[in-house]
């Protein structure tokens, strides 16, 4: 049997896992054919499973490797021949990836080249746990076939319309000048959520002042006004903003003063400190996971998911004040599309803001989880950063 027309690969790879999808190209638009989750890399118990656009499950299987932990480099080598042996997938004529940080000189997604894949090189000291292996993912491809197209879909582009004020950090111009600002991620989410919303609540609520939350491993918050990105709670890194699974989310400099003279610590101890020794499995000594700390009794989990619930909620005072008001809250990723708990002390949090939760609604899993009598239009619209992708790679590939 040979291949069934032509189709993309969507690449998102983060720090422990790599999602992909797979898209049959169609006239104008992409139709997904499969996707699939490789978990747990860098460890020995890396586990791998790809399901069709219906969720029937395809391939499951736990790769190992004799003389180490199984890399990233393993698994897109792998991934890339189980894909070639599938007689029934397209075949593959361009990759998108997702790619974490586009600094000032990306606002758009953009075709590859090796002038594009050395300046998102240099920028990987902003993004250290996700621009590396976005990197790697779009190398791995290079190396087994350099002339198959590749498109670079960034997280920072939806914030580029953010006016100049949401964008400054108050230093010194030398240091602004060389692209110390903010930036805002998960761009790419908040691009299909945004673009689904009107859907679920309607274009005119739609299209006024919206705070989006995006929680996930990592997590954010966005204010979309008439749709375009006008502030967020990420900054120059992802590190700013909510508490996260295992980053610390906003912390006052001191604190790393403090760590640098009183405790010695180096560059490399405080990317550590930051990124994957704190957030929700600092605070719980526990787990970074939502669904353990769910189920959890232990004080310290309760309070973990009380102070991500709380920090949500002041983030939302702050983004509503920088929209001059707020006529919807949306609830997206892992957290926020499955967790009932977070979302109902969230929004038990913003009463004052005139959000009303629908508490049997939000318990179901509803759309649409508000009251008919909320001022706030509370929303949850699953995210599909792959699907985005998909379409803007299609778009740029064929011309
Ligand atoms: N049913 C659920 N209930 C509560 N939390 C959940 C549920 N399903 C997933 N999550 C949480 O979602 C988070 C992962 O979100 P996800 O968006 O998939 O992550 P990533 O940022 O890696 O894409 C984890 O904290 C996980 O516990
Ligand atoms: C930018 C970011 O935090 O991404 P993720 O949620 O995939 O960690
Ligand atoms: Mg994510």
């Amino acid at each position: 049997m040979s291949a069934k027309g032509n189709g993309l690969l969507v690449l998102n790879a983060g720090s422990s896992s790599i999602k992909f999808g797979v898209y049959a190209i169609e006239d104008d638009h992409t139709r997904e054919v499969a996707n699939g989750l490789i978990e747990n890399i860098g460890s020995h118990d890396a586990h791998a499973v790809a399901k069709d656009a219906d969720g029937y499950v395809l391939a499951a299987y736990r790769p190992t490797v004799p003389d180490g932990p199984y890399t990233h480099q393993h698994a897109l080598a792998d991934l890339l021949r189980w894909l070639g042996e599938r007689p029934d997938f397209p075949a593959i004529t361009a990759v998108g990836h997702r790619v974490v940080h586009g600094g000032t000189r990306y606002a758009a997604p953009v075709r590859v080249d090796a002038e594009v894949r050395t300046a998102l090189g240099a920028l990987v000291p902003l993004a250290p746990l996700h621009q590396p292996h976005n990197l790697a993912g779009i190398d791995a491809i290079t190396e087994l076939d350099a002339a198959l197209p590749q498109v670079a879909c960034f997280d920072t582009a939806f914030h580029c319309t953010q006016p100049a004020l949401a964008r400054l950090f108050a230093i010194p111009k030398a240091y602004r000048d060389e692209g110390v600002q903010r930036y805002g991620f998960h761009g790419l989410s908040y691009e299909f959520v945004a673009g689904h919303l009107s859907q679920v609540i309607g274009a005119e609520r739609a299209g006024g002042k919206v705070v989006i939350a995006h929680l996930g491993n990592g997590a954010s918050m966005c204010a979309i006004e008439a749709g375009r990105s006008v502030a967020s709670t990420m900054g120059f890194t992802a590190v700013e903003g909510l508490p996260m699974g295992t980053r610390t989310g906003a912390l006052d400099p001191g604190v790393l003063l403090y760590l640098i003279e009183r405790h010695g610590l180096g560059p490399k101890q405080l990317t550590d400190f930051l990124y994957k020794q704190s957030g929700l499995l600092g605070l719980s000594g526990l787990s970074n996971d939502m669904r353990t700390l769910l189920a959890s009794d232990d004080p310290d989990a309760r309070q973990a998911v009380d102070y991500f619930c709380y920090r949500i909620a002041r983030e939302l005072g702050s983004l509503a004040a920088a929209l001059g008001g707020l006529d919807a809250l949306v609830f997206t990723g892992g957290i926020g599309e499955h967790a009932a708990a977070v979302r109902e002390q969230v929004c038990r949090r913003a009463a004052w803001l005139g959000v009303d939760l629908d508490a049997e609604a939000n318990a179901a899993g509803r759309a649409l989880i508000s009251t008919a009598d909320s001022r706030v239009v509370v929303a949850v619209v699953p995210t599909d950063e792959e699907g985005v992708i998909a379409a803007h790679t299609r778009r740029l590939v064929s011309g």
